[in-house]
């Protein structure tokens, strides 16, 4: 599976090194791109007698050409409408010409109930908000409730951050060409595609190669064979142990959910460490689950190294508050290096002196994932969260600045390494906005950090799995219930090893 995610700019060096390549030239990949917009009109919409095709001045305009072309040769009704005129001596320009229907101004152009409407007005070179004509067509097509077939992505949506310049179409389909971009992904681009379908048009996956793209579909192919492998004489041990920490009696329950999420992702013994005066309620919740006493980071540590810990869940519960930044950091600076997930009011704890906590992170030698929302995200990286950039870009800026994977929770979660690598996360659903929800995942990736998935991987993998949890679980999901729906999301893996 192809699971490069490439950014407009990468894309158009692919569609250079290709053309530079041989034997296709500008016009061949063009002609490729228009013929699979169009097969896909004719066999998506086959009932479509008319159709509208509405074209830009570059490139996307020229697909468009194209497509109108195509569709005009297959017997249907097509009716043309531009905004601009391609430049002279372009495969735009080319295209136009070699198509036999004459445009009219896009000024004319209202949707008829009924009709089908390609929106090839602009595509990858959009860099600035739609206005004027345009967004008079955007909003006659919404009005008018015509389907949209988008070329490459609606008009509007960004495809480097998935953002909407002014307004954009709501396309029913879009067919973008040789790998998704982030618009595709993330939100609320994402919406505005409906169903994508990626085509080839001939750009060797080499090709692709050359250009190192370094963010990707998180799908399982990104990481199944990191996944663990279970040995014909496992022991629980060699199966990881994990340490999950506890907040005070009244706020026992998020890190119980982790504890249970962290065994079921395949941990071999997990515990969690809780201060005296929860030590009654805890006890009274568990079960496969081992409890500890431990008030200080003195007894955290010594248990740690004497039961040689190799993940640790932080957050879910804990007081947002120095006390538990300082435990962290504590932690952080031991020398025992187990797999530390920060979550929750962890993050929220680490905002109160966020470099103290980055001359932490980047010392320390273990693998190191910290899990924010949205809020979480705001709060640790304040700056980056008010830039206008993309998700994307903000988590990878912030798994830079904290020297650790950054999962960046939300709809279109988005997981970052220093590396620079990324993933972008999309089976992500509704049903997951539920309480504590987020304290199963990071328990998730504490179990497989446990049995030794590198972080970038674990993260990924655990976001992947927390959304098929949920899917499998469908309406009516608490979060109470994600745990016990991993074993059939990790059988389903397994199979497809
Ligand atoms: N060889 C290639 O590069 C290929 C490109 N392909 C198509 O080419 C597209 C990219 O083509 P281009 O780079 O020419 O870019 P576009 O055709 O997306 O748009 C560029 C043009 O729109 C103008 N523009 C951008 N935003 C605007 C706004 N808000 N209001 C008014 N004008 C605006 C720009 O000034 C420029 O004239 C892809 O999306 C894809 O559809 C395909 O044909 C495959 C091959
Ligand atoms: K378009």
């Amino acid at each position: 599976m192809r699971l490069e995610v490439l950014t407009p700019a990468e894309m158009s060096e692919c569609d250079r090194r290709t053309i530079a390549a041989g034997p296709l030239d500008g016009y061949g990949l063009m002609l490729r791109a228009g013929q699979a917009v169009a097969s896909t009109a004719l066999s998506r919409y086959p009932g479509a007698s008319r159709v509208d095709v509405l074209c830009g001045p570059g490139n996307n305009g020229g697909d468009g050409y194209v497509v109108a072309e195509i569709l005009r040769r297959s017997g249907i009704e097509v009716a043309l409408f531009a905004e601009g005129s391609p430049k002279k001596g372009t495969d735009a320009a080319r295209a136009r010409t070699d198509c036999r229907i004459e445009p009219r101004p896009l000024a004319e152009y209202a949707p008829t109930k009924g009709n089908l409407v390609v929106d090839a007005i602009f595509g990858a070179g959009l860099d600035r908000p739609v206005s004027g004509t345009v967004m008079r067509a955007i909003e006659f097509t919404a009005e008018a409730r015509a389907p949209v077939l988008a070329v490459d992505l609606p008009s509007g949506v960004s495809g480097e951050t998935g953002k909407i310049l002014g307004t954009a179409f709501s396309a029913e389909l879009t067919v973008t060409f040789a790998r998704l971009k982030p618009g595709h992904l993330l939100l609320p681009g994402r919406t505005n595609c409906g169903e994508v379908i990626v085509a080839d048009i001939g750009i060797p996956d080499s090709v692709v190669a050359s250009v190192g793209p370094k963010c990707f579909e998180n799908r399982p192919d990104l990481w199944r064979k990191t996944l663990p492998s279970w040995a014909v004489d496992v022991h629980k041990y060699s199966r990881g142990h994990v340490a999950a920490f506890s907040g005070g009696p009244s706020a026992t329950g998020a890190v119980r959910l982790s504890a249970l999420a962290a065994a079921r992702a395949g941990a071999g013994a997990v515990t969690l460490l809780s201060p005296s005066a929860a030590l009654l309620v805890n006890a009274a919740h568990l079960t496969s689950i081992m409890l500890r006493r431990c008030d200080s980071g003195v007894e955290a540590l010594d248990f740690i190294s004497d039961r040689r810990v190799r993940a640790i869940v932080f957050g879910p519960g804990l007081a947002p508050e120095e006390p538990t930044a300082a435990m962290l950091r504590e932690l952080l600076g031991a020398g025992e290096n187990p797999a530390v997930v920060v979550d929750a009011s962890a993050i929220t704890a680490l905002a109160l002196d966020p470099e103290g906590f980055f001359e932490v992170s980047a010392a320390y030698e273990g693998p190191l994932v910290l899990t924010p929302h949205e809020g979480e995200f705001a709060r640790l990286f304040p700056d980056l969260a008010a830039q206008s950039g993309s998700k994307l870009e903000r988590a990878r800026l912030a798994a830079q600045r904290a020297s650790a994977v950054v999962l960046l929770k939300g709809p279109d979660t988005v997981i970052a390494s220093p590396d620079g690598r990324a993933a972008i996360n999309f089976n992500g659903t509704p049903l997951l906005a539920t309480a504590g929800s987020g304290d199963v995942l990071s328990g998730i990736i504490a179990g497989l950090l446990a049995q030794g998935m590198p972080a970038f991987e674990a993260a990924c993998a655990a976001a992947w799995m927390h959304a098929e949890a949920a899917r499998s679980l469908g309406p009516g999901l608490i979060a109470d219930d994600l745990p016990g729906a991993l074993p059939g999301v990790l059988g389903n893996l397994e199979a497809g090893r």
